[in-house]
């Protein structure tokens, strides 16, 4: 029986999609974060990386892998508010169709600041779009990646990862996860692997995305080589982007999960997670894997 896949091909996922080499039996498809979780939740596919508040809002059919996550303490440089006045004089936002998570971010950011501007789905630059009667636009991924940088850049030799800019061209750039650190003291959990809790992935490709991951994060050098030329981006700041992010669900990516969930979608079900990491049949030991 085949066992079905579902990526979000986003780079920050780069560090474990690239090197991962499917079990026989698994099968995988790629597509943006609303798409995966269409799929996942529909069952045209049997495991996938989606936004987190989709595995909060189906907690009670899904369950998710223990230990991957797609999750930033302070900045993530690739979730943004594009905006041309003070977030507290926002009228209308045009919000990006690829997300679930972001979206519910930013509804809680301005819920807390008891801010309450127009939302509305609409897809394009955010340049174009600010010219176009929107004075704040939400994009996430790989093309907002490119457009912070737009924004922000071309950093100099002298510009620390850690005093970036966040404004340019008349724009300023209000980073989500930055704005939830700033809240909660917490990191901020994007995405988590979710199945549907009666159909958990084999071991083998649970044990495969480990291995590629620990490939992955062991030459980010190689990873950011790989994929700049194809963002247009410079490979140290991809690289900074990769480094930063916090791909193991640990304790306090679970905190931000659950305080975040806690915000948003109140009165959800107990998230759960399995099956818990362990020995798989006939593994190699632990010191002969790559
Ligand atoms: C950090 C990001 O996280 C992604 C954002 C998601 C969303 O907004 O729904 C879903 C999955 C994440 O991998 C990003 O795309 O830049």
């Amino acid at each position: 029986m085949t066992y079905r896949a579902g990526w979000i091909h986003y780079t920050n996922v780069a560090p474990i999609l690239d090197t991962l080499v499917l079990p026989p039996g698994v099968t995988a498809i790629t597509g943006v974060p609303t798409e995966m979780n269409a799929a996942l939740l529909s069952g045209r596919v049997d495991i996938a990386n989606i936004s987190a508040v989709e595995f909060i809002r189906n907690a009670d059919t899904l369950e998710a892998l223990p230990d991957f996550s797609v999750a930033v303490l302070g900045p993530v440089y690739s979730v943004n508010l594009f905006h041309t006045r003070p977030l507290h004089q926002l009228r209308r936002i045009a919000l990006t169709a690829q997300s679930a998570m972001s979206v519910a971010l930013l509804e809680v950011l301005l819920r807390e600041r008891g801010l309450s501007p127009v939302l509305e789905r609409a897809e394009g630059d955010a340049g174009t779009l600010l010219g176009q009667g929107y004075d704040g636009v939400l994009r996430i991924g790989d093309s907002a990646l490119r457009e912070w940088y737009g924004v922000v850049g071309p950093l100099t030799a002298r510009t620390t990862m850690t005093s970036l800019p966040n404004t340019g061209r008349g724009i300023t750039v209000t980073d989500l996860a930055c704005a939830w650190f700033d809240l909660t003291g917490h990191p901020f959990t994007f995405a988590v692997w979710a199945y549907r809790k009666d159909n958990p992935p084999p071991p083998e490709l649970i044990q495969a995305m480990r291995e590629a991951r620990r490939e992955g994060i062991g030459h980010l050098a190689a990873v950011a080589r790989r994929h700049a030329p194809r963002l247009g981006l410079p490979e140290r700041v991809i690289q900074h982007y990769l480094w930063n992010f916090r791909y193991h669900l640990e304790a306090p990516d679970r905190l931000g999960l659950h305080e975040f969930a806690a915000k948003a979608v109140p009165g959800h079900a107990e998230l759960t997670f399995g099956p818990r990491p362990g020995p798989v049949a006939a593994s190699r030991p632990y010191e002969q894997t790559r």
